[in-house]
């Protein structure tokens, strides 16, 4: 099976939000990522819960929300009430990263874990039993349009390793620097979804973007 593609919407028109979720949509993405920015676990802020609210009537994708916020608990019950399918919690911005993922699954959303380049996998082995997907970042966070890390792969397959291991079924995303040059790789790895805002959106034809990267991936 193809990864299924997760257009970011941090590099999507705002002012024609509508029309750019509508379009990924049409060409086959299975999901919609919409990073959630505080300015403090990551330098930039972008948009809060209203956003989800804003584009649960307007698709059928799956609402992917990646929280880059310090205390992410402080937010969960916000963003599973405005429509969140999955909400993924970074490992990094919280003591009680158990208890996030709690949160997440009482509201009967499903729950992400997050972690950073400088993040080992095995320190979220003791959480893996609670998560419908594992997103392994591929760039620092906070900004878009950032080169892919190669060190990323084995992370991914260590991760994919550590899956099969245990008996698990998760999702394997991978997120910053994924087009059409990084994706076969981290699909060869085993990552199962793959985000992507500045390949997608940045330039013309996102239809085609999208179909690139199922088709490098089949
Ligand atoms: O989480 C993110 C940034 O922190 C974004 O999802 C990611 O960077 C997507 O952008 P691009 O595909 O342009 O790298
Ligand atoms: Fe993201």
């Amino acid at each position: 099976m193809s990864i299924k593609v997760a257009p970011s919407i941090l590099s999507a028109d705002y002012v024609n939000l509508q029309r750019d979720v509508e379009l990924v949509e049409k060409a086959g993405a299975e999901y919609v990522h919409i990073d959630v920015m505080d300015g403090m676990f990551v330098p930039s802020i972008s948009y809060g819960a209203a956003w989800v609210k804003a584009l649960k009537p307007v698709t059928n994708m799956v609402l992917d929300v990646h929280l880059m916020v310090v205390n992410p608990e402080r937010y969960i019950n916000e963003f599973a009430d405005a429509g969140s399918d999955i909400i993924g919690v970074h490992y990094e911005a919280t003591p009680h990263i158990h208890r996030a993922l709690q949160m997440i699954k009482a509201k009967g959303v499903k729950a992400e874990v997050v972690i950073n380049p400088g993040t080992a996998v095995e320190l979220i082995k003791p959480v893996l039993h609670m998560v419908d997907q594992v997103l392994i970042m591929t760039v620092n966070p906070g900004f878009g349009g950032q080169k892919f890390l190669p060190e990323s792969i084995d992370k991914i397959k260590q991760l994919a390793a550590i899956k099969a291991e245990m008996g698990l079924d998760f999702d394997i995303e991978i997120d910053g620097g994924v087009n059409g040059d990084t994706v076969k790789a981290a699909y060869d790895a085993g990552a199962t979804v793959a985000v992507a805002g500045s390949y997608v959106y940045d330039k013309v034809d996102p239809a085609a973007k999208i179909a690139a990267m199922k088709e490098l991936t089949k």
